[in-house]
């Protein structure tokens, strides 16, 4: 017997007006899957996660997470959104984020004690190595810091599924791979399945199960193998685009207006090599 999808997207369709961002979508995510959300701005990446954040509605198909269609406020999901830096006087400290996490999910005013509260809390922050600086204003500490706190707020509901929306933008290589290798091992020891939106595959290229890549309309959902290949980026983007495999990373190279295509995409080459452009 297989079990639930964590996620399932059935004929999903989503239009603003007469722009249609995708349709015909199909995707079932397993429990403990990692799949990564690429492709240019605008593509729809952050309004798939609406989708399942159940903020947006689907303009067909059916969009389910443990089997149940999208609601708002559903406990089965993390979210990690979009990285803003906290206002340095914000008078909040990373545990009131994380308990945050607690209080506006599963329990609610139902949560059995302050003590049990405190206790999950602390097992967050524990496991995101985030105990030295917990108590500190908020604003106060590093992007890398900040972002470690995100991902316990996001975990602490214990989730069946993680959205991640762009969570290593504006960190440092360290600490790239930190916050990376800390959804990696949650999904490794819970099944927690993963969506990660992302610009930049490279930092989580040995984590991905499969890549939905979208492009204006148009998408491609496989194994990274299957999908960043020059093949199927020229054919998504319509237009010639590279992709060279430089030791363990991928670079992508468009040629001439492909540059302009790739957006955020082409910046999957960027602490690696340049783009190039081919006359
Ligand atoms: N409520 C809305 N009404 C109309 N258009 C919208 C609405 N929300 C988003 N859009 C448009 O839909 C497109 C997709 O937006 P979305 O934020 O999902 O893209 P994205 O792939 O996450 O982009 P980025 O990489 O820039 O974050 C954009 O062109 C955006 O302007």
């Amino acid at each position: 017997m297989t079990a639930t999808p964590t996620v399932s997207l059935q004929g999903a369709e989503l239009s603003y007006g007469t722009r249609t961002l995708w349709s015909g979508l199909d995707l079932d995510v397993a429990p403990g899957e990692f799949v990564a959300v690429l492709g240019p701005n605008g593509s729809g990446k952050t309004s798939l996660l609406k989708i399942l954040l159940g903020q947006v509605p689907l303009t067909s198909g059916s969009a389910r997470i443990v089997g149940e269609p999208v609601r708002a406020g559903n406990p089965h999901i993390g979210y990690i959104p979009q990285q803003k830096t906290m206002d340095e006087g914000l008078p909040l400290r990373g545990r009131d984020l994380v308990g945050l996490g607690v209080d506006g999910h599963r329990w609610g005013l139902g949560f059995r004690s302050r003590r049990t509260r405190n206790a999950v809390v602390d097992a967050a922050i524990a496991e995101v190595g985030a105990q030295a600086y917990a108590d500190a204003p908020i604003g106060a500490l590093s992007g890398g810091e900040q972002q470690r706190l995100r991902v316990a707020q996001a975990l602490v509901g214990d989730p069946a599924v993680l959205l991640c929306d762009e969570p290593l933008l504006s960190l440092d290589l360290a600490n790239q791979q930190r916050v990376a290798g800390l959804i990696d091992a949650r999904r490794r020891s819970h099944d927690t399945a993963v969506l990660f939106v992302t610009h930049e595959i490279n930092p989580i290229l040995p984590l991905v199960d499969r890549v939905l890549y979208l492009v204006d309309g148009r998408f491609r959902i496989g194994t990274a193998a299957e999908v960043m290949t020059s093949e199927v980026l020229s054919e998504l983007y319509r237009t010639e685009v590279e992709v060279l495999k430089v030791r363990d990373r991928l670079v992508v190279v468009g040629t001439g207006d492909a540059i302009d295509a790739l957006g955020g995409a082409g910046e999957l080459s960027t602490d690696c090599a340049h783009h190039e452009v081919h006359e």
